[in-house]
């Protein structure tokens, strides 16, 4: 019998930034960098905007100490096999992955992520104002920080002859948010935008272009860090909505009542509040389309 390495995976995606999802619940799976990015290579491999390995939190160094809360946790790779705090859309697939294989009822369930523990509502009926398979999915994506300018000045987002202030938003993960007049002037987005200065985002960053499409609702593109220019961002999202919300003149914290703003992105779309005590909410669709296994062969290959 041959002993070449066998492994199971999912494909799926949530407002269409994709991810291959590799069930390893007992942590055994050692996956460098370079093999993350062959199999999310998509021509060369699988194709994913990013891996997403599903391991026992008390089966990983990152998440032991989270395993009291959420049994699951999310180790997350950018298609570059870089690492991630945190992926917004990532971790409603996550949860619909834990809740087709019978891990987890429909409900509320806890994920650890390397930005810490989200709350999950898995919607049974509701289809969230989405028409993807399984309904909505709702996440508690945790506090928004804003920080101010440091002493190297305000944040600046350039492509080509075009550049905007940015204002700095951390979702656990970094972003660097800028109202656009057309999500054109973006360009074709096949090269990171220039964000100054670097020492704002010591570990590089995300950025996003937002324009308005009305009351409470903007849309926006998106340059993730270690992926490229994706269909969507979940974390992205809620960075746009509270900066966009704090340039609207909203702060639920001081106002006393949420607020919502509906995201699209060329992917879909997505609905995102901030409550009193600042917590962000994110509803969008997680879809799983299909399961399979690796050619043993290529893996072998990939994995050397
Ligand atoms: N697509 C994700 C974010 C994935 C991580 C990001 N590229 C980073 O490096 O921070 C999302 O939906 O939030």
């Amino acid at each position: 019998m041959s002993d070449a390495p066998r492994l199971a995976f999912l494909k799926g995606h949530g407002t269409e930034n994709d991810f291959v999802i590799v069930p390893d619940p007992d942590g055994r799976l050692e996956l460098s960098p370079a093999a993350v990015a062959r199999i999310c290579d998509r021509r060369a491999g699988v194709g994913g905007d990013g891996l997403i390995r599903v391991v026992r939190s008390s089966a990983h160094p990152e998440a032991r100490g989270m395993a009291d809360e959420a049994e699951w946790f999310m180790d997350y790779r950018n298609s570059d096999g870089s690492v991630a705090e945190m992926c917004g859309n990532g971790v409603r697939v996550f949860a619909r992955y834990l809740e087709r294989a019978g891990l987890v009822e429909a409900g509320d369930l806890a994920v650890a992520t390397r930005a810490g523990v989200r709350r999950i509502h898995i919607a049974k009926d509701d289809l969230g104002g989405t028409d993807a398979p399984g309904g909505a999915i709702t996440v508690q994506m945790g506090k928004a920080a804003l920080p101010e300018p440091g002493a190297d000045g305000p944040v600046t987002v350039a492509v080509g002859e075009h550049s905007w202030p940015a204002r700095h938003v951390d979702m656990g993960n970094p972003h660097a948010v800028a109202f656009v007049d057309d999500l054109d002037q973006a360009g074709r987005l096949f090269d990171a935008p220039a964000v100054t200065p670097g020492s704002a985002y010591p570990h590089g960053t995300n950025v996003e272009f937002v324009v308005d499409r009305g009351p409470r609702h903007v849309a926006m593109r998106v340059h993730e860090r270690g992926s490229g220019e994706t269909r969507s961002c979940g974390t992205g999202a809620c960075a746009v909505m509270v900066a966009t919300a704090r340039r609207d003149g909203a702060d639920p914290a001081a106002d006393g009542h949420p607020v919502t703003y509906t995201v699209d992105v060329p992917g879909g779309r997505l609905v995102i509040s901030e409550l009193p005590d600042g917590t962000v909410e994110m509803t969008g669709p997680a879809v799983i389309v299909a399961e399979g296994e690796l050619d043993p062969a290529w893996l072998d290959t990939a994995l050397a």
